[in-house]
């Protein structure tokens, strides 16, 4: 095994970043982002841009979000949107087979649906979000669109420094993005209840997987641990909460398109413990989002010798548990989402896609619960 094998995950200061720090400081926070780029697939990221204010405020918001009454979560099923945003209950998806524990609802950054009929469907998978009724959170919505909207330009920002960190010029990832009133990214918010026993059903919040875009930041939003990230030899690594930080980590699409350089690291959730003093985890996981229109395959960057070098010294995966597969060879970026909402959320592509679910399940029959990932 290389000596590049990770035991912990690298939190990184955002402060150094800064086109005012000094240069030597800038390039110290490059080769960390570097080495998190290649070798980890995942950092922390201390004093981020994120006014720390509306991550407060937000997280305040969080327990009620989940104890409104049943009836009214319901009103904003996932099944009434075409853009697949919306409430799902506890225990809709399953990964490797075993159930999710988790209760989620799935926003969008503001956005119109820009769809119109005859067009490749997956446009239409962008559009707006559902929200509970103002008098009953009143100031949630304003909150959380506040954070969206910052988090959102941090990702931006982030995807510069990525592309320098990789030898490339700052703008060498710009043609996967299109202005940002054109984009629209997904950001949950998913509550891990504490489950009725400690048993094998429930203890599984998140099944291992990989994220499937470029880039996420994940917001721990209560004390808990229970994420765990996998490294090169296998090993679980925790990823405890560290206040005023965020977890940001790579996915599929960017692993593609480097030919395997940058690392998609698979991870996973364990649910709280069980029993009367325990209570929910809380996390705000923002997915930004590729143009819909790329087709990934053709697009393969072009990276220096001296940064794929890197890839040899850090060696191959020796193990993982993640199964999660996705079609950048033969797809469009659209098409790819598009066909993983389909697998996570049936009831959805049943109600607003039957082509789509009839080639995804051609018995006809809605499955109980949908594929995670
Ligand atoms: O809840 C977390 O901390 C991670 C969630 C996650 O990995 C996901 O939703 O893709
Ligand atoms: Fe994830």
């Amino acid at each position: 095994m290389s000596d590049t094998n990770f035991a912990r995950i690298p939190v990184l200061d955002y402060s150094l970043s800064s086109s005012s720090s000094t240069p030597g400081d800038r390039q110290q926070f490059l080769s960390q982002l570097q080495n998190a780029l290649i070798n980890v697939g995942f950092l922390y990221l201390s004093n981020p841009p994120v006014s720390q204010s509306v991550v407060d405020d937000l997280r305040s918001y969080i327990p009620r979000l989940f104890s409104l009454p049943q009836d009214e979560k319901d009103k904003l099923k996932m099944s009434n949107s075409p853009h697949f945003l919306g409430y799902s209950r506890l225990g809709a998806e399953l990964t490797k087979g075993l159930v999710d524990y988790r209760e989620q609802y799935d926003f969008g950054t503001p956005h119109g649906c820009q769809w119109r009929p005859g067009e490749p469907e997956y446009k239409r998978v962008w559009g707006p979000s559902q929200y509970p009724d103002e008098q009953l959170i009143p100031g949630f919505r304003n909150t959380f669109e506040a954070y969206l909207n910052q988090v959102s330009t941090l990702a931006n920002e982030f995807i510069r420094l990525m592309s320098e960190a990789l030898g490339l010029p700052t703008d060498g990832l710009a043609r996967f993005y299109d202005s940002k009133d054109k984009m629209q990214s997904l950001c949950k918010i998913v509550q891990y209840p504490v489950p009725p026993s400690s048993d094998k059903s429930t203890s599984q919040g998140v099944g291992p997987h990989y994220d499937s875009g470029f880039l996420t930041i994940l917001l721990q939003a209560s004390p808990h641990p229970g994420l765990q990230v996998q490294n090169l030899s296998g090993e679980w690594i925790d990823a405890p909460p560290i206040p005023g930080t965020f977890i940001i980590n790579f996915g599929r699409a960017l692993e593609f398109v480097t030919d395997g350089l940058v690392r998609a690291t698979s991870h996973r959730v364990i649910s709280p413990p069980s029993g009367p003093n325990s209570t929910p985890r809380y996390s705000i996981p923002y997915f930004h989002n590729i143009r819909q229109d790329v087709l990934i395959k053709d697009e393969k960057l072009d990276l220096p010798p001296e940064i794929l070098k890197l890839k040899e010294i850090r060696g191959d995966l020796h193990t993982t548990d993640s199964i999660n597969f996705s079609d950048y060879e033969t797809d469009v970026s659209g098409d790819v989402y598009l066909n993983g909402r389909v697998k996570s959320h049936p009831d959805v592509a049943q109600k607003h896609y039957p082509e789509l679910f009839k080639r995804f399940f051609p018995d006809g029959r809605l499955p109980a619960q949908g594929i995670a990932y």
